[in-house]
């Protein structure tokens, strides 16, 4: 068999953890090879033992049939294999030319000579149909270009294996078809892929064959022309998953969140949120709907403190909280499930314990004269940690970085839910998380609005808000199209919406 990569029977152990056990992974020339599991089954593991960041303590990694030790990434770049992380490896202020050739910089005598590279950029950028203006500055290109110079630089150093780590978790979705389009031209090209995904649809529409692994194990390898969505979901979580979302109908009560006539500068100076104007009652569950950058980021951090606002008000159970600070709205019952969990969700040198009560650690009983009660902070902390399932080598004691990126989005789901908030603000609550993971986060947020609370659901898919939300705001270009009733409303009308064309109504 033409295998061009072979990771036979890997194991790979972590202070109180096997992230891998027996882990077997053959990946043919020419095919997309999906990798699927849990949160924390040891995905990004295995791969950062390919990509030569870990060393495996057993087991052999074969290329091309012969062993190779792979034993730091150099060595991996110099074997053809090439990664895109989950979290990008650039620097913002360099351009995408200089951040391509960063550590095998092209020499004219004592000068780099960044003329010639670029030139090649742009030919590898046309040649895969990836559109990269070669001296664009990182900082001023969206996420999905940012994602294309990863890949250019693997194709720079002429990697014909290439590994994406959850890319399409940080996508708009028309950037996720591009971006399938991309690995197909990929792979017309002669290279070979592996995709670690937690996307059903997305392991359906351009993988081959899928390996799947549970709790460090592997579970097996299956063709995914011959397989469903709801047998990947079982094979990974090993039981049926339930894809839809089970709610009673609304008990309304007082209005929680009034927005008013709300003006919010973005990030060019210029109005990202024009004259907004919502409410959130008590028991329902607010989806906001419409393209990334479309003033769902200024919208959040208004309401949050994290942004001064031009004009409105926000008020909460009647209070104006337009100029609280953000220690007065967490106190006054807003939580923040935040859209970027390493930026603004986590301390990452931090343990988990101490990440658990960044918000509370100054309230009884987890200090009292000044002074923290450890055993209280582990209590709470341990709690949070089992109810919402997550896995760390040592659990409280764990740092927040040594954890996988969906065990991180977990603790914080779980730690903003614990303050059990008069609003609970959920920005792309389940970005990066398993099928299983995602049902047992939708059933809480759900759980929150029965119990009487305000939630409001900021997410870019399309089928979490239909499905999650009571009532759904479509916003567009910073204003807000209309408002229309998740259960009447289909997905085409929430889209001409979201393009802009008005419908709905404006008011609850
Ligand atoms: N450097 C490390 N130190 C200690 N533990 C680690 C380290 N890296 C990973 N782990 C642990 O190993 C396990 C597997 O993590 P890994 O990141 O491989 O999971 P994953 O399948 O990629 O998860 P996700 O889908 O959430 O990204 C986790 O329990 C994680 O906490």
């Amino acid at each position: 068999m033409d295998y061009v990569v072979e990771m036979l029977n890997i194991r790979k152990e972590f202070p109180g953890i096997v992230a891998n056990d027996d882990v077997t992974l053959q990946l043919k020339r020419g095919e997309v090879h999906a990798l699927l599991g849990e949160n924390g089954a040891g995905k990004s593991t295995l791969m950062g033992m390919l990509f030569g960041m870990y060393q495996p303590d057993k087991g052999t990694i074969k290329m091309n049939g012969s062993e190779v030790k792979i034993t730091n990434p150099n060595v991996a770049n110099d074997l053809g294999i090439g990664m895109v992380h989950q979290h990008f490896k650039l620097v913002h202020n360099f351009t995408t030319t200089e951040n391509i050739i960063l550590g095998i910089e092209p020499k004219k005598g004592l000068t780099v000579d960044i003329k010639s590279a670029a030139q090649k950029v742009d030919e590898l950028s046309k040649r895969y149909g990836l559109n990269i203006d070669p001296y664009a500055k990182i900082e001023n290109i969206s996420v999905g270009m940012q994602q294309r110079v990863e890949i250019l630089k693997m194709l720079y150093r002429n990697a014909d294996i290439l590994i994406f780590d959850e890319p399409t978790a940080v996508l708009t979705p028309q950037e996720i078809n591009d971006l399938i389009e991309i690995m197909k031209n990929l792979i017309k090209e002669g290279k070979s892929i592996i995709l670690i995904t937690h996307k059903l649809k997305e392991i359906k529409a351009v993988a081959d064959r899928c390996t799947v692994i549970r709790r460090g194990k592997c579970i097996g390898t299956v063709d995914v022309k011959l397989t469903t969505e709801a047998d990947m979901a079982k094979m990974m979580v090993g039981r049926p998953v339930s894809f839809a979302v089970a709610k009673k109908d609304t008990m309304l009560g007082e209005t929680i969140l009034k927005i008013e006539k709300l003006s919010v500068q973005n990030n060019k100076k210029v109005l990202g949120l024009k004259d907004f104007s919502l409410e959130v009652h008590a028991g329902e569950i607010v989806g906001i709907a419409g393209v990334e950058g479309n003033g769902q980021s200024e919208l959040v951090e208004a309401i949050t403190g994290l942004r001064k606002i031009e004009g409105g008000t926000i008020r909460l159970k009647g209070k104006d909280i337009s100029n609280y600070s953000i220690r007065e709205r967490i106190n006054a019952g807003i939580a923040h499930i935040p859209e970027d969990r390493h930026k603004r969700g986590l301390v990452l040198d931090y343990t988990m314990e101490d990440n658990m009560v960044l918000e509370v650690y100054n309230k009884k009983p987890f200090s009292n004269y000044g002074l923290l009660n450890r055993q209280a902070i582990t209590d709470y902390a341990n709690k949070i940690i089992k109810d919402f399932d997550v896995r760390s080598g040592e659990g409280g004691a764990s740092i927040a970085r040594s954890l996988s990126g969906g065990n991180q989005q977990k603790a914080i789901i779980g730690r903003e839910i614990e303050l059990d908030p008069e609003l609970l603000i959920a920005v792309q609550p389940t970005r990066g998380l398993d099928v299983g993971s995602i049902e047992y986060i939708h059933k809480r947020l759900v759980e929150q609005r029965d119990n009487g609370k305000a939630v409001l659901l900021v997410s870019l898919e399309l089928d979490e808000v239909m499905n999650v939300s009571d009532r759904i705001a479509i916003v567009n270009n910073g204003e807000l199209i209309g408002i229309v009733d998740a259960k009447t409303t289909n997905e085409n009308e929430v889209g001409l919406m979201m393009a802009g064309v008005k419908g709905g109504s404006k008011n609850e």
